[in-house]
């Protein structure tokens, strides 16, 4: 367990606290909270020229609705081919994925179609490929309003611009792409992402061509639209900056579900607000974990170790 005094806003217990509520008030109740997105013993299997890749390999995975959940792993890993299921592009090879009342591996495409325009919003790393770029911003939020007719005219226009407050980038509104730097289009692309009140909004390294500071203005942006809309939010993330900015960061080794950091904020004696980060390793169902690596490093574990079961632990030795 790692302690560090964090005395800079935002209190990510309060940010919860308020995206659970809206995601509570949006759902009809509390009790519809657990479970938002389920992935269960998730398999993804690619056959190129006759080789399969084993790109996910039983990946379990919750997300309660409202909540902010960060993804990190190494290149490889399988962190997109993961939301790319969970966004509706990609079908699983088996295992089982379920975002609300949708199952991922058994929808028709019928179905498929009404999942991405109603349930998800999605921002990509490259910002020239989430808006267009001969329309303003205001224009661009407004176009998903428009395709799907969910509000039109006045009502339009308003929701798009109380998005694009929300997101810090209202002066923008009648800036081209082109008129804007890389972080104002991504805040861009987070309200356009938005603009038809999905439930679920996914983000793949939303920062990966931004600066320090600018990317730290992005994830405002996501953590605000995740508190103020109740919206769930999963962020594919390689910025180590973004990753502590929530309560509950997941890492993805080959495929599968490694580890987990989960963040509190608690009193201090002084009256300062401590953030305490506590890391577990993820045990799935079958009773496997994967140790961290730089554990195997330092013991040089390799092939086999020995299992010590004593009264409140696992003992693991080299073999
Ligand atoms: N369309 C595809 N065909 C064949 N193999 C693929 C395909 N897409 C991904 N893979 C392979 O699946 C594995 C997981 O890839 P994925 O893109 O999900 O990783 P990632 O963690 O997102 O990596 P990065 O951080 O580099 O984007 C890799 O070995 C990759 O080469």
């Amino acid at each position: 367990m790692s302690t560090t005094n964090e005395m800079t806003p935002p209190d990510l217990a309060t940010l919860q606290a308020r995206a659970a509520q809206r995601a509570a008030d949006r759902a009809g109740g509390a009790d519809r909270l657990r479970g938002h997105l389920v992935c269960d013993g998730l398999v993804r299997i690619y056959k190129t020229e006759g080789v399969e890749v084993v790109a996910l390999q039983g990946l379990d995975l919750v997300v309660d609705r409202g909540e902010l959940l960060a993804i990190v792993g190494a290149s490889g890993s399988g962190k997109s081919t993961l939301l790319n299921i969970l966004s509706g592009l990609d079908v699983p090879t088996a295992g089982i994925a379920r975002v609300g009342d949708y199952d991922l591996l058994t929808m028709k495409a019928g179905r498929r179609l009404s999942y991405r325009r109603r349930m998800v919003g999605f921002v990509w790393q490259q910002t020239g490929r989430n808006l267009l770029p001969y329309l303003t911003a205001l224009e661009n939020v407004l176009t998903p309003m428009k395709l799907a007719g969910t509000r039109s005219g006045r009502a339009a226009r308003q929701r798009a611009y109380e998005l694009l407050e929300m997101v810090g980038v209202g002066y923008c509104a009648d800036r081209r792409p082109d008129q804007m730097s890389g972080g104002e289009q991504q805040r861009v692309a987070v309200a356009l992402a938005v603009a038809n009140d999905p439930e679920v909004l996914f983000a793949d390294e939303p920062t990966g061509e931004l600066d320090e500071s600018t990317a730290a203005d992005v994830f405002t942006a996501l953590q605000t639209i995740n508190a103020e809309l109740g919206v769930t939010v999963v962020v594919v993330t390689h910025d180590p900056n973004v990753s502590t900015q929530v309560r509950r960061t997941v890492a993805i080794r080959d495929g599968r579900l490694a580890s987990e950091v989960r963040r509190s904020a608690r009193a201090t004696a002084d009256g300062g607000t401590e953030l305490v980060s506590e890391e577990y390793a993820v045990l799935d169902r079958a009773g496997r974990m994967q140790l961290p690596s730089s554990f195997v490093q330092e013991l040089e574990l390799k092939d086999r170790v020995k299992l010590n079961l004593e009264s409140d632990h696992v003992e693991v030795r080299r073999g």
